[in-house]
């Protein structure tokens, strides 16, 4: 029999996984999801065919897995309010929250619980995610392989020993698809300047970019050498990249996902701190 999971929020993370587990096959009668407002609900039931319930306890009562997919802002009030109810079933805990460590959440949640915690990203909404996981020594392989299961209904799955490394996943694939939001707008932006038609800039843009993630994810070179490959000797795409390296490009990457790292762990602080 399938395992009960729980989502505790019914957002954009939590309706992106569980709509992907349900397209890979996953029973809809085995998934449930909660709001504080049960119009958000409503369609969550009609659309999925899940059980939706305002009421986290209840919720939690037969699950195996318990998700955490509210803001990270709110999680300690939701995690302390249904503490008795996960101490009485213990579930896996699975956190999407950025910031937040195992350890915090098993001490909201009352202690003593298998805690893995996930660095999702918004691609998986359409199925293309990339996960950071990591689990904390009281999860077992099976609960490990259930997480594995899960995550890659929406996606790639990259799990790491070491917690701190979530800050890493956070600012490589968690936050990164903004940074290639960011690119896409900005070539967009200079086609348009060089005379293309709006649509035809973002259409140029935007398979570009496809084209190219596709290419670097099958090709057998890295992705050094298949930008060598575009380059002609004394040709334009050596003018351009040329033109990127003179501007600091990769320093720039280098900067952002620091300070994306930090923020991470100042979340962690911030959010974490005792009361
Ligand atoms: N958006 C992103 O790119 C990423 C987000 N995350 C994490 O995912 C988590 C959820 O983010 P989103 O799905 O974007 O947020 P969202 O705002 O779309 O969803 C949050 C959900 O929590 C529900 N909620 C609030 N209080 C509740 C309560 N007391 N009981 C039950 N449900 C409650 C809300 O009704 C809402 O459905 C956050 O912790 C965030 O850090 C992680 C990776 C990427
Ligand atoms: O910006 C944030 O805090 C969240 C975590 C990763 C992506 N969005």
């Amino acid at each position: 029999m399938a395992s009960q999971v729980t989502f505790i929020g019914a957002g954009n993370m939590a309706s992106a996984i569980f709509g992907g587990m349900i397209d890979g096959g996953y029973p809809a009668d085995a998934i449930t999801a909660t709001a504080r407002d049960d119009n958000r609900l409503a369609p969550l039931r009609s659309r999925y065919g899940i059980h939706a319930t305002t009421d986290n306890d209840a919720a939690v009562a037969n699950a195996d897995v318990v998700v955490l997919a509210v803001k990270p802002q709110v999680m300690r009030a939701v995690c302390e309010a249904m503490r008795d109810a996960v101490q009485t079933r213990k579930p896996l805990i699975v956190s999407v929250a950025a910031g937040l460590t195992a350890e915090t959440l098993d001490d909201w949640l009352g202690g003593g619980l298998a805690v893995i915690r996930c660095m999702p990203n918004t691609p998986s909404l359409v199925g293309a995610g990339a996960s950071g996981l990591y689990a904390n020594a009281r999860v077992s392989d099976d609960q490990r392989s259930l997480a594995t299961t899960l995550l890659e209904a929406v996606g790639l799955v990259e799990w790491v020993d070491d917690e701190a490394l979530l800050e890493a996943v956070t600012a490589v694939s968690g936050s990164g698809p903004a940074y290639f939001f960011l690119i896409f707008e900005a070539l967009e932006d200079a086609g348009k300047r060089l005379g293309l038609p709006p649509q035809s800039a973002r259409r140029l843009a935007l398979q570009t970019a496809f084209g190219a993630a596709r290419m670097a994810q099958q090709s057998e070179f890295d992705p050094a050498q298949l930008k060598r490959n575009v380059m002609s000797p004394g040709g334009t795409t050596e003018r351009a990249i040329q033109s990127f390296e003179d501007g600091g490009l990769r320093q720039l990457f280098e900067n952002a996902t620091q300070a994306c790292a930090l923020r991470a762990r100042e979340m962690a602080e911030e959010l974490g701190k005792k009361s």
